[in-house]
């Protein structure tokens, strides 16, 4: 049956779904139901990923559980270490995390993914190991051995702790569970879509995250995160941001974190990182390139008038971790650590009347052509 072609599948519906919502005219963001401001003042990340993964908020004995299963499921084999060594240092950080979650999957073999039991066992590994691969993959780098996780502290706290040997003050740890919360589920976005697509081939969930971290790697999808603070940083000064984006726009070039498929207004998680930035600043100083990103919004507005194209949740995340002191190339490993909970969310919905995904295409090349002979070329 003949169907019209969608550039990008954009409108087109991929999945029935009830893990979260956009609202793209109004700047409304829910998962499985709540919003995701209510889910920041109010939750944590690793309840947040509860609620993703298993439609609800967990009862008071099922979070003890939950936080427990993943507190003692952080550490990773030592062969995983010895696997992260081997990489040259100077490659990408989501590369090395990609290559490590894929080689998670050699050691937890269960191919049955009908085994509902077996599945909760790997979401948990995989929520809890990504942190732990990250921290480790940062340290190993520089020649530094990977600091094991410390069962007494928090989410966040712990990822602090192994990446820094030190834990971070309340409110680093606080601001940066925000963060988490904020980055864990987003409907039917690239990456989601890839893990869908490899879910559905019955593929195991840790093939399942490494696609989705290949696909949230490049720049118009999560690694905007990382190109947006070096746009920022190249601009240097808030005075000349206008005229960096005025080039930018006059020589279609795209700015970095601005742009959605989706929303049609300002996305309302940029507003929340704001929100998070004038926390983070008032305790520990201002950063010049927040100054430098308010000059690009209201340049952006200015220029791009009657376009719907606004700060997308990719813009703000940077200057927070770049305040604490996070480097730049790690930021979309931080986005895919947080979003694991969401693609497992989805893989687990996906398996519950998978069908295999294999869409259609419309053949625009030639039939018939006669073969000719390498030596007639
Ligand atoms: C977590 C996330 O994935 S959030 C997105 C992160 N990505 C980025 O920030 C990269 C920059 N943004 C973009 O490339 C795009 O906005 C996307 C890919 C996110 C979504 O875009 P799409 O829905 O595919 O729209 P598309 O790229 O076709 O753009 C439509 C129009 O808006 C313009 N536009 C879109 N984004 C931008 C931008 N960031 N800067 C300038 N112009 C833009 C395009 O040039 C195009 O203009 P035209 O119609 O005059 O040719
Ligand atoms: O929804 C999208 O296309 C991209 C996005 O914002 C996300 O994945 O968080």
């Amino acid at each position: 049956m003949p169907h019209d072609f969608m550039p990008g599948l954009a409108g087109v519906p991929a999945a029935t779904s009830s893990i979260s919502d956009v609202d793209g005219q109004h700047g409304v963001l829910e998962y499985r139901g709540i919003r995701v401001e209510d889910l920041c003042a109010q939750s944590s990340y690793l309840e947040t990923a509860y609620l993703l993964l298993f439609g609800r908020l967990p009862s008071r004995s099922e979070f003890v559980r939950w936080t427990d299963d993943v507190t003692h499921h952080r550490r990773i084999k030592f062969r995983i270490i010895d696997l992260l060594k081997c990489l040259p240092e100077q490659g990408h950080p989501m590369d090395a995390l990609q290559a490590a979650v894929a080689a998670l999957g050699m050691f937890y073999p269960g191919r049955n993914v009908k085994d509902i039991d077996n599945n909760y066992w790997s979401a948990v590994r995989l929520v809890a190991k990504l942190p732990t691969i990250v921290a480790a993959w940062a340290r190993l780098r520089h020649g530094d051995d990977p600091i094991p996780p410390r069962d007494e502290l928090g989410f966040s706290e712990n990822f602090f702790y192994m990446l820094t040997e030190s834990a971070p003050l309340p409110l680093w740890a606080e601001i940066f569970d925000d963060c988490l919360i904020l980055h864990a589920e987003h409907t039917m976005n690239a990456s989601t879509f890839t893990g869908l697509v490899t879910a559905s081939t019955l593929a195991d969930p840790y093939t399942v995250v490494a696609s989705s971290i290949g696909a949230l790697k490049g720049p118009l999808h999560g690694g905007a995160n990382e190109e947006v603070v070096v746009m920022l940083k190249e601009i240097g000064t808030a005075d000349k941001a206008r005229g960096y984006v005025e080039q930018a726009l006059g020589s279609k070039r795209k700015l970095m974190g601005f742009g959605h498929r989706v929303y049609k207004v300002k996305d309302p998680r940029a507003t929340v990182l704001q929100g998070l930035c004038q926390r983070l600043f008032k305790e520990c100083g201002s950063s010049p390139l927040y100054d430098v990103a308010l000059e690009v919004e209201r340049a952006a507005a200015d220029l791009l008038k009657g376009k719907p194209i606004y700060p997308n949740v990719d813009f703000y995340s940077g200057i927070i971790y770049d305040k604490m002191g996070i480097s730049t190339d790690l930021f979309t490993p931080l986005f895919a650590m947080a979003r694991v909970s969401g693609w497992l969310a989805h893989w687990l919905e996906q398996l519950r009347e998978n069908k295999l995904f294999r869409p259609d295409q419309i053949y625009a090349g030639e039939h018939n052509r006669p073969y000719v002979p390498l030596s007639e070329r």
